[in-house]
């Protein structure tokens, strides 16, 4: 029998990912275990997320039968097979898994299973709200079943996300210091327990016989036992702030270099803001290892030392000490999953708080143009009121947790108290051994707590690491490299029979059937209507993505599997989206020489190509003036030029250019592109432009038209044919006469 009550449940990691979530959830129903990337990529996410369809090609990927449906609440409840995907208030995916007459269980990504009247879920569900008519008031489902080969396929991943132990190889190299700081957590949990008897020793022998001198030599070993505590506690902080830090700056480190090496692909679907709050999310494993990691050890000795001193001292007491503390930690791990939910819809509303600033910031122009400040600012402060709504959650659920811990806390001492007292009375203890009792439960009060902060920072930390862990697995761009040396080659680029797609299966094809030949040395020139594909056949030239069908060689040598990185080493680039960096015109330009060692001539070369030298010239401080972000902004046809001036240093094989001279002046554009036919000399050249003065004298030039080669030849062949090109660029040709 289905067990509805067990269904299972998986987090999305971030905004994007509940269509992939909810995949993995009937997945993991029908016991089989996908992780959320491979889905991801299955169902063609995008930085939008993911499409009914893209879910429809990635279920039926892994062999389900899928079936899209408006349908209508009452069969909803009654008439169709659950689990299912429903579309959640028309921006979200949820998955409904159990429905009675009164309620329906959703199992949603980004909060958790909630159980939802009938009214409250048809609110979310519906998307013909409006309609009065009941029976026209539908919503949208998606049913999955699963075939015979859903369950032969052998390419489901049993990995699970990562955990704490993640932690491990981090600390690994920093031994010696956690052996320190754990000799320092002993000793200074002995100085503790040694107080206790101190007490002890000052009210029955010092004061009871009027021992003044015995009250001096206590209160001087107090004094002495203090220092030493506070000597320990300091260094032992400096210690942890040490190997916390080091630890820090090693997964960020290994979190960028991994970021790096990822394929273009991954940036397409999610958003620069997610990234950076997973860096952000560092914080918290910096916090748990600094803080409370190591702290709850030394909570644990005490406890445990404090405890035992308590046993001996009295018996009934240790009794309800430990009845007590058995409480307090029950009330506090009930609360556990609940912060963790919040935790993680707190991160997920940063990051939508971040971009929705960031597109102000970047889009004020625009903002200022449209006069739609209000519009905009309504936008951000709607995202503030969901973050001040999951804030006021948080804090709600940390207080009832704190506050109702601490009620239990303070009810164990008065009962200890209590008792203790009356033990005097009945002369079971000495005064001494309750003041003694008094100063134990006076002490326990830190180490319970920050074991409470050990179990929050654990679970801040979990979920750093299982977001982080998430970019961590992803597939790199050269899974199998192998090098040949491209700069060798003396063979043509072809593409075979090249057709390619964004996204999922069912996305259209952006090319198709492209077979072409891209001669070695000489200039190729593809022009085209907007959107035809050409900044994507670059793309694919470049190894950004790899063709859906069809494949591109050098020569015989097929580029699939060739070192991305040794590819482009050969390839100077001008994208249409290039971009500057914050930093020195001569940074810029020799972006490529990672040794900093800058060669003079290419530099010159580079600048007298690009006709940057009067520009530079006139710059404040020349070569080393910043560029944009508080130094020099730059007109859009420098900017262009210092891209090509970028390109020309590398003085690469081959060169792709992609709209590089759209913005510049008619005069510049001659000025470089005299300069550039001569650089061009000997190198493999492909330029992609709408203007005929850039493309004319290319030794190729190829027409496409959605994705299609409509027409080959060289400039004077073309304008012969008074087909595509000539209509492409007969406003020009006029003008040119
Ligand atoms: N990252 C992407 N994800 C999904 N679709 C994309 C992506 N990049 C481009 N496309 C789509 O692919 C098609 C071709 O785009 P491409 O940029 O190659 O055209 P183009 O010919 O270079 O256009 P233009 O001359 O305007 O630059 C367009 O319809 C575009 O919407």
């Amino acid at each position: 029998m289905i067990r509805f009550s067990s269904f299972p449940f998986f987090r999305q990691l971030d905004q994007m990912d509940c269509g992939a979530a909810c995949l993995k959830m009937i997945c993991a129903f029908y016991k089989k275990n996908y992780s959320i990337q491979q889905l991801r990529e299955m169902s063609g996410i995008t930085r939008q997320g993911v499409s009914v369809l893209g879910l429809c090609d990635a279920a039926e990927q892994i062999g389900m039968k899928t079936l899209a449906l408006n349908i209508s609440f009452e069969s909803l409840v009654n008439d169709v097979p659950l689990p299912c995907i429903v579309h959640w208030r028309q921006r979200h995916f949820v998955v409904v898994y159990k429905t009675d007459d009164q309620h329906i269980w959703v199992a949603d990504p980004a909060f958790g299973k909630v159980k939802y009247t009938h009214a409250k879920f048809l609110e979310g569900w519906l998307y013909n709200k409006k309609t009065k008519k009941e029976e026209e008031q539908e919503g949208f489902a998606l049913f999955l079943e699963p075939s015979a080969e859903f369950y032969n396929r052998e390419d489901q991943v049993a990995g699970r996300p990562l955990d704490l132990r993640f932690l491990l190889p981090y600390l690994r190299s920093h031994k010696q210091i956690l052996y320190q700081v754990m000799i320092g957590v002993l000793i200074l949990s002995f100085i503790q327990v040694v107080f206790p008897f101190l007490t002890k020793a000052l009210v029955d022998k010092g004061i009871r016989f009027n021992n003044l001198n015995f009250v001096y030599l206590i209160l001087a070993g107090q004094l002495v036992l203090f220092l030493s505590q506070t000597g320990a506690e300091i260094v032992r902080r400096w210690l942890l702030l040490y190997m916390s830090k080091r630890v820090n700056i090693a997964i960020v480190s290994d979190f960028l270099v991994k970021m790096m090496k990822l394929p273009i692909a991954f940036f397409d679907s999610k958003m620069i803001t997610d990234l950076i709050q997973r860096i952000e999310d560092q914080k918290q494993i910096d916090t748990f290892l600094s803080n409370t990691s190591l702290s709850v050890l030394f909570s644990l000795i005490n406890i445990l030392l404090f405890g035992t001193v308590l046993c001996v001292f009295s018996f009934p007491l240790f009794l309800i000490f430990l009845a007590g503390s058995t409480l307090y930690f029950t009330w506090i791990m009930l609360f556990v999953k609940k912060r963790a939910v919040l935790s993680y819809k707190r991160r997920d509303e940063s990051v939508e708080n971040r971009s929705s600033i960031l597109e102000i910031m970047h889009g004020i122009q625009e903002v200022k143009l449209n006069n739609s400040e209000r519009r905009r600012r309504w936008e951000w402060e709607s995202v503030q009121n969901r973050v001040y709504n999951t804030a006021v959650k948080e804090l709600r659920l940390e207080q009832l947790q704190v506050v109702g811990g601490n009620f239990l806390l303070q009810l164990m001492n008065i009962i200890i108290t209590f008792v203790a007292a009356w033990s005097v009375i009945e002369g079971r203890i000495t005064l001494g051994v309750m003041l003694a009792t008094q100063y134990i439960i006076g002490q326990l009060a830190t180490p319970l707590n920050s074991f409470v902060a050990f179990i929050h920072g654990a679970a801040e930390a979990r979920i750093s690491i299982e977001r982080i862990g998430e970019v961590l697995n992803v597939e790199e761009e050269d899974k199998q490299k192998h090098t040949f040396d491209v700069s060798d080659e003396e063979n043509d680029l072809v593409l075979d029979n090249v057709s390619f797609r964004y996204g999922s299966a069912s996305s259209r094809l952006v090319l198709k059937n492209i077979s072409l030949t891209i001669p070695r040395g000489k200039v190729t020139a593809i022009v085209g209507t907007s959107g035809s594909g050409k900044t994507t056949l670059m793309k694919l030239l470049l190894k950004f993505y790899d063709p859906t069908s069809g494949s591109i060689n050098l020569g015989d040598k097929s580029l699939e599997g060739l070192d991305s990185r040794h590819w482009r080493s050969n390839c100077g680039v001008v994208m249409q989206d290039g971009f500057i960096f914050a930093d020195t015109v001569l940074r810029n330009i020799t972006e490529s020489d990672n040794d900093y060692t800058i060669d003079k001539e290419r530099l010159q070369q580079a600048v007298h190509v690009a006709n940057i030298e009067d520009m530079i010239e006139q710059l404040p401080s020349g070569y080393h003036t910043n560029l944009s972000h508080g130094g020099i902004a730059l007109s859009g046809g420098e900017y262009q030029r210092v891209l090509i001036a970028r390109a020309v240093y590398k003085g690469p094989a081959f060169l792709f250019f992609d709209e590089a001279t759209s913005s510049l002046d008619a005069n510049n554009e001659k000025v470089i592109m005299e300069n550039l036919q001569e650089f061009f000399k000997g190198r493999t050249v492909v330029i992609i432009a709408h203007r005929l003065s850039t493309v004319k004298h290319a030794d190729k030039i190829i027409v496409l038209d959605k994705g299609e080669i409509i027409e080959e030849g060289d400039h004077t062949e073309l304008v012969a044919l008074k087909q595509h090109y000539f209509k492409l660029v007969k406003n020009q040709l006029e003008l040119g006469k």
